[in-house]
């Protein structure tokens, strides 16, 4: 499995089925801007609220062939491993991003567990092998890796766009960048010591003109 990062933000994304999972993989395709559309002829109360604030498009009827088509990507989430897997083939035939929930086969991609702070993502896959250790995986990450990591890449991404503007030799910037994560700023931030900060920071960035 090739592991990548994806732009939905305002991409046509068609989820199939109003169930449990259908919810879990709405949700997810909401909080990172995918438009989504959603085909079942029963839907969840939470779908139906999604649906009446705009959130989502909800069509209450079953799919048919064809469906699938001018999306980006698409969900096939029903309990009805024939409708899935025609789902999944008419994605199949047309290039089109295909997660079938009960098919690893048909998919030609899974959604991974996922640790978000800031601009930090970290995701976990045991390629399909089993979802609950993934999970169990994910739960364990949260615990290492904290908020502070959401200021520290903000900091950091700052003082990049900074150094990359201001310095203009690659290797004098490689060794500032270098500097800078190995300058302690984590656990400074996690103690709230932001002055220390500021101090490691001017110290970095000035040895630079050494
Ligand atoms: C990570 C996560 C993301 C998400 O879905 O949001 C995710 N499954 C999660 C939970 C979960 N899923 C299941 C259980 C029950 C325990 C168990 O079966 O292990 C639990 C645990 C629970 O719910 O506690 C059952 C299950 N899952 C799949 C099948 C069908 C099959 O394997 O064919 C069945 C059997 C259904 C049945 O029994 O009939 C298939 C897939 N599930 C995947 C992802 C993909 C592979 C991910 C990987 O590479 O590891 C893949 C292949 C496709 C996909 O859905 O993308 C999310 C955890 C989020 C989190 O908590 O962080
Ligand atoms: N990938 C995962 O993480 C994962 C986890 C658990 C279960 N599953 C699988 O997901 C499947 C769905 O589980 P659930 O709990 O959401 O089921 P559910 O019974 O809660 O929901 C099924 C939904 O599919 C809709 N549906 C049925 N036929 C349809 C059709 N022809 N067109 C459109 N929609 C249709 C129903 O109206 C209903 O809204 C399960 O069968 C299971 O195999 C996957």
């Amino acid at each position: 499995m090739y592991p990548l990062m994806l732009k939905l933000e305002g991409q046509p994304c068609l989820v199939v089925g109003g169930g449990t999972i259908a919810e879990r993989k709405i949700a997810s395709l909401l909080e990172h801007g995918g438009r989504v559309l959603v085909i079942t002829p029963e839907a969840s109360d939470k779908i139906h609220r999604w649906a009446e604030n705009g959130e989502v498009r909800l069509l209450q009827r079953t799919y048919r062939e064809g469906d699938a088509v001018g999306h980006f990507l698409v969900v096939a989430a029903t309990n009805v491993p024939d409708v899935n897997a025609s789902v999944a083939r008419d994605c199949q035939q047309r290039n089109i991003l295909i997660n079938a929930v009960d098919n690893q086969e048909l998919s030609n991609f899974f959604v991974p567990a996922s640790v978000r702070r800031g601009d930090l993502t970290i995701a976990i896959s045991t390629g399909g092998a089993s979802p609950a250790v993934a999970k169990r995986i994910r739960r364990e990450i949260e615990g290492v890796f904290g908020e502070e990591y959401a200021d520290f890449l903000k900091i950091m991404a700052e003082l990049r766009e900074q150094v990359l503007r201001d310095v203009p030799d690659p290797a004098r910037r490689k060794a500032i960048f270098d500097r800078l994560a190995d300058a302690g700023l984590l656990a400074l931030l996690k103690a709230g010591d932001h002055q220390t900060v500021k101090e490691r920071i001017a110290q970095c960035l000035s040895l630079s003109s050494d």
